[in-house]
């Protein structure tokens, strides 16, 4: 007690000495006095006015500034007016911009209609939706913490979200509108991506996905722009329900300018993310309660009942993977990097082989992780962020993908500490396709713009499950288009809904769930493409060596990948000793810089030389089996090539 009353003591003498000293010390916050008078205006002082993007706050701001301003903002709430309109109904909601929280302010209404009730009038006419227009990720964060469950700041600084039941993506639920158009032009049919539906379904599910857009308080719109070239960049216009999904297409496309969002105008391709909404099976075409829509003419996706935030990356991958080819642009499921001197490198991979995790290399320039285009003008990324695998992520092995996991990077299905927030990236109790996605230029030896001269490197990335594939061999270019069109690889646990462990896969052109064209199309534009501009192709395994998955083999090493793709860029490898395999006929090296030489030829690493052989054979007779679909078409103009093409294959 008597020591306690001696520290109030001590304190109080103590406040009255620094009386004199704070005075000298603190005149700045004595000098002015708040302009505040109450403590909601102490709060609005707080925010500044907002940049052109963010929704303005005060509707007086519409009678001070100019008349073209209230003008321009006008046609952007008609525009996104429009996309939100039903098309059965006369009439829709009102949109109004800014967040319905903020109750005192004017909303600012699209179209005030007066309307007769008729027929089709609905109640929803009568209320508003709220937009909220390109916010900021400190806005999308606050507004995923107050409103979305599993949302939650990590120690680092990144958004933890929850995906719901969808985890991976939903390739058999993806469905293209089959019309007098795209009847001829896309590749239907067995192998093929594309699930038909007709415009008619496509309609209702359309409808479906607005009429539950608008019947929420608020929706998100994201303006945005696919494709670091100029001359062929796409406006996509993402209307979503979520943050979470707003913020990771901020992440993941490229971002206007304010300048580039004022002269917006209308978008060339619209997504309707209505995800936590399902789809109807009464509805003709629907076998689940997920589905994925696109439809080519009309320019828009809707997308029911899932919410993995890929299916919108993906989906409009998948777009540009139409839009490109017809305008002679190659669209590339791959990674791009380029060296100092201003070589490029492709890396094409089925998910989760290592194109992001290649890709991001300390001592090259990041062009993209996952979606490119290679025109007459070079390579250039689609997107404006990476989406990194985050399963047992090191900060050792991969530092730069570590540091960009900061505030502003969504994080998909972590796990962390309920109080330190620290993220356990070895824990898969929601999904082994845990996600990050950044922008790019979080990683700090991004290449901005996003654009780079001619691939010199075409590397093929195969995740080998048998472990028969060696780590790395040099192709022809008929080896190189055999194995584009083959895609060989394991689909890795995860990144699709359903895979629990690796499975033997081919997947056309390494990303056969995304290309709208018959594979033969794109592989023929890459030969033209590498033959012109003298790239050298390479088939990297990132899977397993000295056995199968499951029996006596183990994943290669990252450490060893990463010395064969040096020795590539460097252009060492292309210098070295070779000899051919046996069944393939692969040229492989026989040394390389920091990977132990017996791992370059897989016959050494099998314990049991007998089970090799035979794994061997099997996955040549897979292969065969495979190359059968496309024995009937040609590739390109040169019928030589074709005939190259498909003696490349394994000989047994
Ligand atoms: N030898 C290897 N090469 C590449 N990746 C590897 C290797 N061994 C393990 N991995 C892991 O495999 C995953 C590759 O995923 P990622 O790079 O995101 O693939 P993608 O971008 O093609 O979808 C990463 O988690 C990476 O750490
Ligand atoms: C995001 C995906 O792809 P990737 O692993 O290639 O980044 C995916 O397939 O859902
Ligand atoms: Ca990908
Ligand atoms: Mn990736």
């Amino acid at each position: 007690m008597a020591s306690n009353g001696v520290g109030v003591l001590k304190g109080l003498a103590k406040i009255q000495t620094q009386k004199k000293e704070e005075a000298d010390v603190c005149h700045d916050d004595c000098a002015t006095p708040i302009k505040a008078q109450t403590i909601d205006e102490l709060h609005s002082l707080q925010k500044k006015k907002s940049a052109p993007n963010t929704p303005h706050e005060n509707a007086h701001d519409v009678f001070s500034s100019s008349i073209p301003e209230i003008e321009r903002q006008k046609q952007q709430l008609q525009s996104i007016s429009a996309s939100l309109a039903s098309l059965t109904r006369e009439t829709g909601p009102k949109l109004v911009k800014g967040d319905p929280e903020r109750k005192h302010e004017t909303p600012r209404v699209a179209h005030v209609q007066h309307f007769e009730p008729t027929i089709g009038v609905s109640d929803s006419a009568l209320k508003f939706t709220h937009v909220l227009y390109n916010l900021s990720p400190a806005e999308l964060y606050e507004q995923a913490i107050k409103y979305e469950k599993g949302s939650f700041i990590t120690s680092s600084g990144a958004l933890a979200t929850l995906s719901g039941a969808k985890t991976g993506r939903s390739p058999r639920d993806k469905r293209v509108v089959r019309d007098e158009t795209t009847e001829d032009q896309l590749w239907w049919g067995k192998g093929s991506p594309n699930i038909e539906m007709d415009e008619h379904t496509f309609m209702v599910n359309r409808e479906r996905a607005v009429d539950y857009l608008n019947s929420l308080d608020k929706v998100f719109v994201n303006d945005q722009f696919l494709n670091w070239d100029p001359k062929h960049r796409i406006k996509v216009r993402i209307i979503s329900a979520r943050a979470y999904h707003s913020l990771f297409m901020h992440n993941m496309c490229i971002r206007p300018t304010p300048e580039e969002l004022e002269n917006f105008g209308d978008p060339d391709f619209t997504i309707y993310n209505a995800g936590q909404f399902p789809c109807n099976r009464y509805t003709h075409y629907m076998t689940s309660s997920t589905s994925i829509d696109l439809n080519l003419a009309r320019r828009e996706m809707v997308i029911l009942g899932t919410q993995y935030a890929g299916e919108m990356k993906k989906g409009l991958f998948s777009v540009m993977h139409y839009l490109m080819p017809m305008r002679q642009i190659l669209s590339l499921h791959s990674g791009c990097n380029m060296g100092k001197g201003g070589d490029v490198a492709l890396f094409f991979g089925l998910s989760g082989t290592g194109k992001t995790t290649l890709s991001t290399d300390h001592n090259r320039y990041l062009i993209g992780d996952d979606e490119h285009c290679w025109s007459e003008n070079g390579v250039s990324n689609i997107e404006g962020g990476c989406y990194a695998k985050c399963i047992d992520l090191s900060k050792d092995k991969e530092p730069d993908i570590w540091n960009a996991i900061k505030f502003g990077t969504v994080l998909e299905n972590v796990v962390f500490d309920e109080h330190t927030r620290e993220v356990d990236h070895s824990d898969k109790s929601v999904t082994e396709n845990t996600r990050a996605a950044y922008p790019i230029e979080y990683i700090p030896n991004a290449k901005i713009p996003c654009v780079g001269p001619h691939p010199k490197n075409v590397i093929l990335l195969a995740c080998d499950a048998f472990g028969v594939l060696p780590p790395v061999s040099k192709l022809s270019l008929a080896q190189t288009m055999y194995h584009f069109i083959s895609g060989y690889t394991a689909l890795v646990a995860g990144t699709e809904d359903g895979v629990k462990e690796p499975q033997a896969t081919f997947s056309a052109c390494f990303g056969a769930a995304f290309i709208m064209l018959h594979p033969t199309k794109y592989a023929a534009m890459l030969a033209e493409k590498m033959q012109k501009h003298g790239a050298t192709g390479w088939l990297v395994n990132t899977g397993w060596s000295g056995g199968s998955y499951g029996g006596s083999g183990n994943r290669i090493k990252l450490t060893y990948t990463r010395k064969i793709i040096d020795a590539i860029h460097s252009g060492s490898l292309l210098e070295a000793n070779y000899k051919t395999t046996e069944v393939f006929g692969l040229e492989i090296p026989t040394e390389i810089e920091g990977v132990p030489s017996e791992v370059l030829d897989p016959m050494n690493t099998w314990p049991d030389k007998m089970a090799y052989k035979d794994s061997l054979l099997k996955l040549a007779g897979l292969f065969k089996k495979n190359f059968e679909g496309f024995t009937d078409y040609k590739i390109g103009k040169d019928s030589k090539l074709t005939e190259e093409i498909l003696a490349a294959g394994p000989v047994f």
